[in-house]
């Protein structure tokens, strides 16, 4: 019988969706029933697991699954002997140090001797070690935001992205402890055949992630402008360029990635480039 990889994902909440849509990307059917916590793909030897988020770790460290998503903030706390293969660019938060709106913090001393709320313990106590600041933890599993309103603490540690979370119960963000994605974990000894599998399996996220952060341009360029416009435009290898019906023009075709788009975009039209399309890449394999 051929032999699977056995990968955990989060069962429901932040990181559910995007693990299931980086498999699918990947060409790997997987077919969730609900309440079903185990699936097999059909078209990939690699079975699912649907799990909580903090018991992944440990589950990989125990080869009860091999490879596992999970945020690096879950893994960096449970502290377990996995190792981390690939950032996978989704579940992008900070775990961050809140007091109240009106508290006047003045940096990581203000903390000392005080109370503060998190699901967090390791981190923020390895946090507070590094700071020499002593102060009293009180663990709590979740609702964080509340401790401060009803009395039980003066500060919390708690994960953050927009910020809505704080500031709908009254709280300011002042300072960060931790930045924290989304990543791919292993098991120490996985046997080659699993390697092997892993290997195939990160080749499609490598080329999922690449082609996300690349898009695809397609230019029309008079042709006396066409030297100063390749030039601004890296491409695979060079751009491609082909003659228009319209005598003198060329359409010139590239790949951008998405941290300088808008800069050469511009450049581009300033060079004289008309008629820019844009498009999204599927995959991109270099
Ligand atoms: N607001 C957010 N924006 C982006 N990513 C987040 C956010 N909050 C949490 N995450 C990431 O998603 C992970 C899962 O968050 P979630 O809130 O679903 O966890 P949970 O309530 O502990 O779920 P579980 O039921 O699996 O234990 C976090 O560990 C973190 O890496
Ligand atoms: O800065 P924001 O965008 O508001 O996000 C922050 C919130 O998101 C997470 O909780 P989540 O909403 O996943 O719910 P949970 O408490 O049930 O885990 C986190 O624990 C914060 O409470
Ligand atoms: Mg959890």
């Amino acid at each position: 019988m051929e032999q699977k990889l056995k990968i955990a994902i989060q069962k429901s909440g932040r990181l559910y969706e995007d693990s299931v849509k980086l498999l699918k990307d990947c060409g790997i059917d997987v077919k969730n029933g609900i309440n079903k916590l185990k699936t097999e793909a059909e078209n990939f030897p690699l079975e699912i697991y649907f799990l909580r988020d903090d018991d992944i770790p440990q589950y990989v460290e125990d080869a009860v699954a091999d490879i596992g998503i999970v945020g690096e903030n879950v893994v960096f706390e449970k502290n377990k002997k996995v190792s981390i293969v690939e950032q996978l660019g989704f579940g992008k938060c900070r775990l961050s140090i809140a007091v109240g709106r009106k508290d006047d913090y003045n940096g990581v001393g203000y903390l000392n001797g005080r109370r503060i709320a998190t699901s967090y313990p390791v981190l923020v106590q390895k946090f507070l070690a590094e700071n020499g600041v002593q102060a009293e933890l009180h663990e709590i599993s979740g609702s964080v935001e509340i401790a401060p309103g009803i009395g039980l603490a003066d500060a919390i540690v708690d994960l953050v992205s927009s910020g809505s979370t704080l500031f709908m119960n009254g709280l300011k963000e002042v300072d960060t402890v931790l930045r924290s994605q989304a990543v791919l974990i292993r098991n120490q000894g996985l046997d080659e055949n699993k390697l092997q599998i892993l290997e195939r399996l990160l080749f499609r996220i490598r080329a999922v992630k690449k082609a996300k952060n690349n898009k695809y341009v397609l230019l029309n360029a008079p042709n006396d402008k066409l030297s100063e416009i390749i030039a601004l435009l890296p491409g695979m290898k060079s751009p491609t360029v082909l003659p228009l019906a319209e005598p003198g023009w060329s359409s010139v075709h590239s790949v951008l990635s998405e941290n300088q788009f808008w800069d050469i975009i511009e450049q581009l039209k300033a060079a004289g480039a008309q008629g820019i399309l844009v498009v999204p890449i599927e995959k991109m394999i270099i």
